[in-house]
């Protein structure tokens, strides 16, 4: 009877897998590697149970971490017994289950309640903000949201209760009472946020037995997938749920933990033979997924982490590519490289990404180049972050010279030399006079002072002409911002590294975009063909993290430059905290490294907004692959700027390429190229500086 059980399947499982799926009642536990069939062998043994121990489909609960895996999972149910079952099967994510139990519970005793984010509430992000501003008195980076938001997670997914807030360190300036408030504010109206599903589901199984008997009479075989990430709190629920009978089904893998940052309790599952003294340990060291070279160099390289079982990972997988690390030249070249490859083949392919921001100009590229793609939950969130709000004033503030708000956002981010008493002088502004004009009419002003605010007033008038890759390059360079935006990371002790990612990608943003108008509006439109991608697409942009459980033919893995992978600054390797930060990093390379079944590329760009950048240490712990260079195989000339180039008007302008010139603020220098109203000129102080020539001479820049 067995036998034509796992005859009929589409697949040839192994003795050890078969022996999992046969596994029935009582607790098991099942550790693998990578692509060993965890989740393979969980689908089959959900079959097994449901064709041969005649368990009813409703008895069943299927769990895992994220919602792209719950939905792998059922999938691949479906592709291989879709056609033996009309039951539905329930797969789903812990907090779907939780939000369930809530859901029914708050129906019973005619409660109502909200979902923090949704439409009808204040966002999440929004309301840390003010918290945060109402109790430090200043507003919140873009890094201590997420780090506040990460706290709060942990602090439930690891239930601390409040008392013990002070043996934490939460890296976040009163964040025991920003916590506190934020809680007060979501009691007082009636909601819970993605957490809360969490601690609110078990307070309602621990206090409503009736209720929790219900779900144990009905999930009679609960099933858990990435167990590796299941956080003390759900390790409770799923205890409440599975006893008295336990039977519980695990599948994990220690060195694929990549949520501790928000409490993910991996040491748990070691715990798992005290716990269930009856329990069954299983383990399966094959990879089915990946060809010899990528298993041989990711087995390798996880081998630096010293918090880990050590695993006899093998495979019969046939050698096929050598794993490539591809040297870029930068960001662009980036692209171009992948844009290249997917053009010529349409092999499914996953780009993954360590940060969010690395997503931005590949969706505005691979989307400008007709390439149809599908996007893991692309964030937004670059929209809000301080460095665009700036840049759009500075740009706002160009079209609009009215434009106060916008003023008084940037007027001390560059240099303006612009005092505090001037700029509450014009907030009287009687609005029929530029905010310059106005400036320049403070009583009592010096010579050069008000030379100086002439020389502020035609930067921008200057700036509105220019083309929106020349814009941001005028301001980060002539205006300076570059110097505020080093000092203020250093000030909110966030990244320098990701602040200037996401400059030189708006700056890649910039550089198709024929005018500040249409750069603005491009922006705003990146989240939009984000939402409109559509799945089942043979190309897949994700976050490594929400690619776990997925694997992929051809997987480019980009950005691994110092400060983004492992996504850590100053990394010091003697201090305890950062080693374990850094195990975590180097998990989520090899959960990277691992999805990929035949093809790995990992991209290293070696100079980021004109500067060089150190590769990230993981590129040395990668023995044994195949070190190539894609630098200059493409023009970097971007097009905005090439159009204002092509544009001669050689004849108006008394320049001429190959001349000395001596410029009244960066002295020295020679002009390399002169195209247009564009003059590419080598500085002895600064290196090189391209310049408009209109700017020059109605500026008398140049003797
Ligand atoms: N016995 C087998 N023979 C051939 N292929 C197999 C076998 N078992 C699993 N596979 C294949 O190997 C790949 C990996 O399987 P699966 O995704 O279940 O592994 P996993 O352990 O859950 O992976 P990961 O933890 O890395 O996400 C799949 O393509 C699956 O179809």
């Amino acid at each position: 009877m067995n036998f034509s059980f796992f005859k009929d399947l589409n697949i040839d499982l192994s003795n050890p897998q078969k022996k999992i799926v046969k596994h029935k009642d009582g607790p098991a536990l099942v550790l693998a590697v990578p692509g060993a069939g965890k989740t393979t062998t969980l689908i089959c043994r959900t079959a097994y149970l449901l064709l041969k121990h005649k368990i009813k489909a409703e008895n069943i609960l299927s769990i895992t971490f994220s919602r792209a895996s719950a939905k792998d999972m059922k999938a691949r149910f479906y592709s291989m017994f879709g056609d033996k079952f009309t039951d539905k099967i329930y797969f789903a994510t812990i907090h779907q289950l939780c939000l369930k139990i809530i859901n029914r519970y708050y129906y019973k005793k005619n409660v109502s309640f909200k979902i923090l984010d949704s439409k009808d509430t204040i966002s999440k992000n929004h309301l840390i903000r003010k918290i945060y501003y109402d109790i430090n008195h200043n507003a919140p980076s873009e890094d201590i949201l997420e780090q506040i938001s990460n706290n709060i997670s942990l602090v439930k997914n690891l239930m601390i209760p409040k008392e013990q807030f002070s043996f934490h360190d939460f890296n976040v300036e009163h964040f025991s009472k920003i916590y506190e408030k934020y809680e007060e504010y979501k009691k007082q109206n009636r909601i819970i946020d993605f957490d809360d599903m969490l601690t609110v589901a078990y307070k309602i199984l621990k206090n409503d037995e009736k209720l929790l008997n219900q779900y144990r009479n009905q999930y009679k075989y609960i099933q858990v997938d990435e167990a590796q990430d299941t956080s003390k709190i759900q390790h409770e629920i799923v205890k409440l749920l599975a006893s008295p009978n336990n039977n519980l089904f695990m599948v994990a893998d220690d060195d694929q933990s990549i949520y501790g940052f928000r409490g993910a309790c991996p040491l748990e599952l070691l715990d798992f033979s005290n716990t269930y003294k009856e329990g069954s340990v299983y383990f399966l060291e094959e990879n089915y997924r990946s060809s010899k070279e990528i298993v041989n160099i990711s087995n390798d390289f996880i081998k630096s982490n010293s918090s880990r079982y050590n695993k006899n990972i093998f495979t019969q997988n046939e050698e096929f590519l050598p794993v490539n690390i591809i040297k870029v030249h930068d960001s662009l070249d980036q692209i171009n490289f992948i844009i290249e490859h997917l053009n010529s083949s349409n092999e499914q392919t996953a780009i993954l990404y360590r940060n969010n921001i690395s997503a931005l100009p590949l969706i505005d590229k691979l989307n400008k180049n007709g390439i149809d793609f599908f996007i893991h939950g692309f964030k937004s969130n670059y929209l809000t972050h301080w460095i665009t709000k700036d840049i759009l004033a500075f740009l706002d503030l160009s079209l609009n010279h009215y434009d106060l708000e916008s003023f008084e956002r940037i007027y001390y981010k560059m240099n303006g030399y612009i005092s505090k008493a001037s700029v509450s002088y014009i907030r009287n502004n009687p609005k029929s006079i530029t905010v310059f004009d106005y400036l320049i009419s403070f009583p009592g002003l010096k010579s050069y002072q008000i030379k100086n605010l002439n020389r502020i007033k035609d930067s921008f008038n200057a700036l509105c002409k220019m083309t929106p890759y020349e814009a941001l390059e005028f301001i980060e360079n002539d205006l300076a911002y570059h110097n505020y935006l080093e000092s203020n990371c250093t000030r909110l002790k966030s990244s320098y590294e990701n602040a200037i990612l996401l400059f030189s990608h708006l700056k890649l943003l910039a550089i198709d975009e024929p005018n500040i108008i249409s750069f603005m509006e491009r922006l705003s439109e990146i989240p939009k063909i984000a939402r409109k991608s559509k799945e089942n697409k043979n190309i897949i942009l994700s976050t490594v993290h929400s690619a776990k459980g997925l694997e992929f033919n051809r997987v480019f893995l980009i950005d691994l430059i110092k400060g983004q992978f492992p996504n850590i600054s100053n990394l010091d390797e003697d201090d305890e905290d950062n080693l374990s930060d850094l195990e975590e990093e180097r998990r989520l390379f090899y959960v990277a490294m691992t999805r990929a079944k035949e093809n790995l590329s990992i991209i290293c760009p070696t100079f980021q907004n004109g500067r060089y950048i150190k590769p990230s240490i993981f590129i040395d712990e990668v023995n044994g692959t195949n070190l190539k260079d894609y630098i200059n195989k493409t023009n970097w000339t971007p097009k905005a700027m090439k159009k204002t180039l092509d544009e001669d008007n050689s004849s108006k302008h008394p320049y001429e390429e190959g001349e000395v010139i001596n410029h009244t603020k960066f002295g020295i220098g020679i002009i390399l190229q002169i195209t247009g109203d564009l003059m590419k000129i080598d500085f002895n102080s600064i290196g090189m500086r391209i310049l408009s020539i209109d700017m020059c001479i109605s500026e008398n820049l140049i003797d």
